[in-house]
């Protein structure tokens, strides 16, 4: 089975107890220590979140979206302005989505084809066609890092047959998005589909990786499926990925998703968990979630979480960010969402020095144990 392409990605050590692995990943706008969590930044912004605020709280990359920035404001303005990275004013790596995914929880209107989708624009009603060869000029123009092929994610009540012939156009769409690719020095992901039948999953990693990418995403996980399933695809696919290429699981997760695929053997993770939670009040802490808007912590002037070291913890008391939240306040979703990143960041950090001290078994023990997830 053929591996990467390129050698950009290198594991520095392995922890014996388990796959877990520390990586770096070389882009043309910096490495990246993996494993990593990746914040969403759909519209070219991460919500409520400057430059400078991802950098405060270390992130390394983010993502951005084709299906978004194609429709608005459209990838060749962006082009024009100088890119991605100069448009948003982030320096560091950027990923982006190939679109199909949002077309599919976005898009009304869409008709899938083997050209690729039509769809209805979930802006103005407009009629558009995505295809793997646009995708990629989409991903191109906006000068993202790692681009990602263009697939189909079929729903989890998708039946094995249409799951089988999903993975199959998925794979004829990664060999064109493949050959329409020419960008020097950015990156392509294939997306390994095949739902939760085990042997579907086997048949699309053996024909992504026959391709070749410079990295290898799971996705068609995180879809509505029981934590079983995700789990059980994360332990039949990990031993059979390249050993030394990324491994990107989409759409992943909630904080013990991430210790889990960390202990499969996996390196990149993105989530609208701590974004979009910290936007609704709910907040990651070492002792498990908390509502801030719980009468509980009318009166509590104690930290957010005591044991994070963010500025959000060290400054402001769970009563007053129960307050911002309950008035509406823009300043609620701007230090829930910074102390939410920061938690996730913090627990990618942690668990790279697990893995560097061969004691990830004991983190991931010790990681169930704390989280009591009180849900207040
Ligand atoms: C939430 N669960 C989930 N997400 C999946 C995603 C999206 C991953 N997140 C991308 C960001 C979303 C917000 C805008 C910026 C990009 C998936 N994407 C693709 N291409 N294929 C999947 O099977 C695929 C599968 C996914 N499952
Ligand atoms: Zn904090």
């Amino acid at each position: 089975m053929r591996g990467r392409v390129s050698g950009t990605f290198s594991v520095i050590h392995r922890d014996a107890s388990c796959g877990a692995r520390l990586g770096s990943l070389k882009t043309p706008h910096g490495e990246i220590e993996t494993p990593i969590f990746m914040p969403v930044g759909t519209n070219a912004t991460v919500k409520a979140m400057t430059p400078e605020d991802l950098w405060a709280v270390h992130a390394q990359i983010i993502l951005s979206n084709t299906y978004h920035l194609y429709l608005r404001p459209g990838h060749r303005l962006v082009e024009t302005l100088g890119g991605l990275h100069r448009f948003m004013n982030w320096s560091g790596p950027i990923l982006t989505d190939s679109g199909g995914f949002q077309v599919f929880s976005l898009g009304e209107l869409r008709k899938i084809s083997e050209e690729g989708v039509k769809f209805q624009s979930h802006l103005d009603g407009s009629y558009h066609v995505l295809t793997p060869e646009l995708s990629i000029k989409i991903q191109e123009a906006l000068g993202a890092d790692i681009i990602m092929c263009f697939d189909e994610c079929p729903a989890a009540t998708a039946d094995y047959d249409y799951v089988s012939r999903s993975l199959e156009m998925t794979t004829r769409w990664a060999k064109r998005c493949k050959e329409a690719h020419s960008r020097e020095g950015q990156q392509l992901f294939g997306i390994i589909q095949g739902g939760m039948h085990h042997d579907l999953r086997a048949r699309s990693l053996n024909e992504i990786c026959a391709i070749g990418f410079d990295g290898y995403a799971l996705g068609g996980l995180s879809v509505g499926e029981e934590k079983e399933q995700m789990y059980g695809v994360m332990e039949s696919c990990a031993p059979l990925m390249p050993q030394d290429a990324p491994r990107y699981i989409m759409g992943i997760g909630a904080p013990e998703d991430l210790v889990e695929a960390v202990w499969h053997g996996f390196d990149m993770f993105d989530c609208v968990m701590p974004t979009r939670n910290a936007r609704n009040g709910m907040l990651f802490t070492s002792q498990g979630r908390i509502n801030i808007k719980a009468k509980a912590y009318e009166e509590d002037g104690g930290p957010l979480d005591p044991a994070c070291g963010c500025h959000v913890c060290r400054t402001y008391s769970r009563a007053y960010l129960r307050h911002l939240y309950r008035a509406g306040e823009i300043l609620a979703s701007q230090l829930n969402t910074y102390h939410n990143l920061y938690y996730y960041l913090d627990l990618m950090r942690r668990m790279r020095g697990a893995i560097r001290e061969n004691r990830f078994t004991e983190f991931r023990r010790d990681f169930y144990g704390s989280q009591t997830d009180n849900h207040v």
